[in-house]
């Protein structure tokens, strides 16, 4: 043998035995992580892997994460927190299922957001809101308040009613075929014909065309790095080149847009109440006395900043409510009783002739807001069904104390464990929510209300990063639940077979953002109103 191949081979020997080494020690450190903290049987070598493998296989492949962690916690009758170690697949968990502690992670102590918060600068840049910190994300937050106020969503509620009125033809095209179709996709163009409105200033109307900058938008998500062990995705050419062509894309679009509505501006085509996104932006580079030139914002921090914000904003604000809004057709198909008492408020507020609910809002948009039973269902919806949540990071010192036994639970030991604050897991935990998987408006209602644990209900998140679009979603649910439902029947049409989750075919799948199962399908008819009698 060659004393060059014997070298080679001592080599790949003592690189092999250090790296069985470094995993041996690894993975004991891990395992040792948890010692002592609550969670689901933990197996000295596996850790809580063959649990996940197990509870995994009960549900539905493209189940979303939250119907695994609450399902797991009702399994083992886990609370008020559990720890999933995971190592080597994946990173630990922390799961809050109890409101307090959920509100000392979030509201107390606003732990930082997790590092993988990074994965979505492919689609937001990475000066957005959603995953700056500091000053940084205080000083834009500030910017886009106005855009949020009761009274601009008021001004804004008629171009609402505009584009539902685009739905609603969609959904007319339906009916005359009979089909069986996904809404999910209808919904979410209405979502960004919103979206695009309220962040740029643009008519993208995309219920009836397609849009560069929607097309990029919607494209991008497939090419951001895995979230698991995957190289062949991580390190696939096609996939990285396309991540920067999209996100380049974006910027160069959205910043001639940016410059457009600098231009309009310039020539006095902007009204002074107009408060789109992109014009708060614009409003505060006037302030801070950089004017640019005629044509150009041309500060290219500020605009970078502009522009990625505009990212972030779009990007939040479509998937998540489109998604909101299928749910609550599912539930309104499901439970007749409801939709007939909401179909009534909306005779009451509306008048009986839903051709006349349209001029109404128009007239008075804040009257939606005085629907009580209609505020309650789409709240209860969003209890049942939300996808969204937050994740957060530990830090060395801190624990989350549970204020009934006074036990701390660390969110640091040898490192920080993610801190998973999700609304799903903590709306579906019976110690939070009587019978928790039925759909029961009236908990929103009178003097239930009162009797509801605090910070228990969380949809929108709570404290300093809670959601800034979450009264301009409520509106535009409001509104398509007003212009809809006395028109159509929409059935839930799933195969007999589909497989389901806490009773449930419509359950959560993760797409861009959590969604129901196979995009709600759907057939519609024209409601009969005589025949509810
Ligand atoms: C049903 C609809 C919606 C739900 C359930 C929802 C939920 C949430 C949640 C849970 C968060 C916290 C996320 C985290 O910490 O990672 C959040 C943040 C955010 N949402 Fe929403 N959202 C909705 C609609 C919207 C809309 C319509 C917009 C835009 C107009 C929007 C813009 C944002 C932004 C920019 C953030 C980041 C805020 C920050 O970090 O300061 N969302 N949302």
């Amino acid at each position: 043998m060659s004393t060059i191949l014997y070298s080679w081979m001592k080599t790949v020997l003592a690189l092999g035995t250090a790296t069985c080494f470094w995993f041996l020690f690894k993975l004991l450190r891990e395992r040792r992580r948890f010692a002592g903290l609550p969670g689901p049987p933990h197996h000295w070598l596996y850790g809580h892997l063959p649990i996940i493998k197990k509870i995994k296989e009960k549900l539905p492949s493209d189940a979303h994460i939250n119907l695994l962690h609450a399902t797991l916690a009702r399994e083992y009758n886990l609370g008020p927190i559990y720890y999933l170690d995971l190592w080597p697949s994946f990173d630990p968990m922390v799961i809050v299922l109890d409101p307090a502690l959920a509100a000392q992670a979030t509201q107390l102590k606003n732990l930082p957001k997790h590092p993988m918060y990074r994965l979505m600068e492919y689609t937001v840049g990475t000066q957005s809101i959603i995953t700056t910190t500091g000053q940084q994300w205080r000083f834009w937050r500030k910017v886009f308040d106005p855009g949020f106020s009761s009274t601009h969503l008021a001004t804004l509620t008629p171009m609402v009613v505009e584009r539902v009125q685009v739905f609603i033809k969609k959904l007319e095209a339906h009916v005359e075929t009979g089909d069986v179709f996904p809404l999910l996709p209808l919904t979410k163009s209405l979502t960004i014909d919103v979206i695009g409105r309220v962040t740029m200033a643009s008519d993208f109307n995309t219920q009836q065309q397609s849009n560069e900058i929607v097309d990029a938008f919607l494209l991008m998500p497939k090419y951001i790095p895995p979230m698991g062990f995957d190289p062949i995705r991580l390190l696939s050419p096609t996939r990285i080149w396309n991540a920067r062509h999209y996100q380049r894309k974006l910027d160069r679009l959205i910043g001639e847009v940016v410059d457009q509505r600098f231009r309009e501006r310039r020539a006095g085509k902007v009204g002074p109440s107009e408060k789109s996104l992109v014009h708060l932006a614009l409003d505060t580079y006037e302030q801070m006395g950089d004017t640019g030139d005629a044509n150009l914002v041309t500060d290219p921090v500020f605009k970078r900043n502009a522009i990625h914000n505009i990212r972030g904003f779009f990007f939040a604000g479509h998937a998540t409510t489109a998604a909101s809004l299928c749910y609550l057709y599912y539930v309104l198909y499901r439970n007749p009783d409801v939709m007939l008492r909401l179909r009534q408020e909306h005779d009451e507020y509306l008048g009986v002739n839903p051709d006349d609910a349209s001029a109404r809002i128009q007239a008075e948009p804040t009257l939606l807001k005085r629907m009580p039973y209609t505020t309650a269902v789409i709240k209860e919806s969003l209890r049942l069904f939300v996808g969204a949540g937050t994740m957060r990071n530990g830090v060395k010192g801190f624990s989350l104390v549970d204020p009934s036994t006074n036990t701390a639970y660390p969110t640091y030991r040898d490192g920080p464990f993610p801190i998973l604050v999700r609304a799903f897991p903590i709306h579906r935990n019976p110690a939070n929510f009587a019978d928790p998987d039925l759909f029961d408006p009236e908990r929103f209602l009178g003097a239930r209300v009162t009797t509801m644990t605090k910070d228990a209900y969380r949809p929108f998140e709570k404290g300093s990063r809670d959601c800034p679009g979450q009264e301009l979603s409520m509106m535009e649910m409001r509104v398509t639940l007003a212009l809809t439902i006395r028109i159509f029947n929409i059935e839930a049409v799933y195969p007999k077979d589909s497989p389901e989750v806490m009773g449930d075919p419509a359950y959560n799948v993760m797409y861009s953002s959590a969604g129901p199962a196979a995009s709600l399908p759907v057939r519609i008819k024209l409601a009969k109103r005589e025949e509810e009698g």
